[in-house]
């Protein structure tokens, strides 16, 4: 049986960026290792802004740098509107990380959504899922994509990427990508990686912060409940790290790590 989910738990979101930077630095360490680039997923809602105070924090040694050149950016779940839109989880991580990049930074090959195919759902997760297709080699040749790692949110409710609690999405096993109608979240119609693919990232990282998590943190880590992010830390188990405030995780039992790499 795999080791269990690690639950770093830290006072406040100032002291939870530090750590979050060093863990996405040794995951581009070992993506640019393997394959000689950082493929890496993100999530939209709170994710974003923990990251940029995370990544656009100033190096602390030589071994503290962010390789943006490296770094190729997918999106774990988004949003079937264009990228300008104030719902875009692309248009949120611009604004939030991208845009705030020093001037003359190398930069990263982000990879968003085909605008084009917006009023077809079904299209347009399938030519995300051929974008993956390109840059993680044929579907015949690879069974699921492996990401270096996934950057993740959880919503008050337990959802992750746009994987709701309950939906038929969770059982999908064939798509590495799958359009989502009836997204009890507005807007209603977005596209998200499926669970397999989630589970089979070679990391995955949880951030979660702020009392509003906490009903939610003790249902996903006491009782599961078959929770989208329960069933992300039941299939990946030591690979999955949730970086969490205390806030979050006020009476939770379930035993905090010290953080280390
Ligand atoms: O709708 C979404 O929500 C989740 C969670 O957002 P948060 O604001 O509660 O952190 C997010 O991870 C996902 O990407 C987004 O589309």
């Amino acid at each position: 049986m795999s080791k269990p989910t690690n639950l770093y738990s830290f006072p406040s979101v100032d002291a939870l960026a530090p750590a979050l930077r060093a863990y996405v630095i040794y995951c581009q360490e070992a993506g640019i290792t393997r394959h000689g680039v950082f493929k890496v997923a993100v999530s939209g809602g709170s994710l974003p802004k923990t990251l940029a105070q995370a990544l656009l924090a100033p190096p602390t040694s030589e071994n503290d740098t962010v390789k943006w050149d490296k770094w190729e950016i997918f999106f774990a779940d988004e949003r079937a509107v264009p990228l300008d839109h104030p719902d875009s989880n692309y248009g949120l991580l611009k604004a939030e990380l991208l845009d705030k990049l020093p001037a003359g930074t190398p930069q990263p090959v982000v990879h968003p959504i085909d605008v084009e195919y917006l009023d077809d759902p079904q299209e347009l997760a399938d030519q995300y899922e051929q974008v993956l297709v390109r840059s993680f080699a044929s579907r015949d040749s690879v069974k699921l994509p492996i990401f270096d790692l996934l950057l993740l949110g959880c919503g008050p409710d337990g959802h992750t990427c746009s994987l709701f609690p309950g939906h038929e999405l969770l059982r999908e096993t064939s798509a590495w990508v799958a359009p989502i109608e009836d997204s009890p979240k507005p807007p209603p119609v977005r596209i998200t990686l499926t669970l397999p693919v989630v589970t089979h990232a070679v990391k995955v990282a949880f951030v979660a912060t702020g009392a509003g998590k906490k009903e939610i943190l003790k249902d996903i880590f006491e009782e599961g409940k078959g929770l989208p992010c329960a069933l992300v830390n039941q299939g990946t188990g030591e690979r999955c790290s949730w970086f969490v405030d205390n806030a979050a995780v006020e009476g939770v039992s379930y035993p905090r790590r010290p953080f280390s790499l």
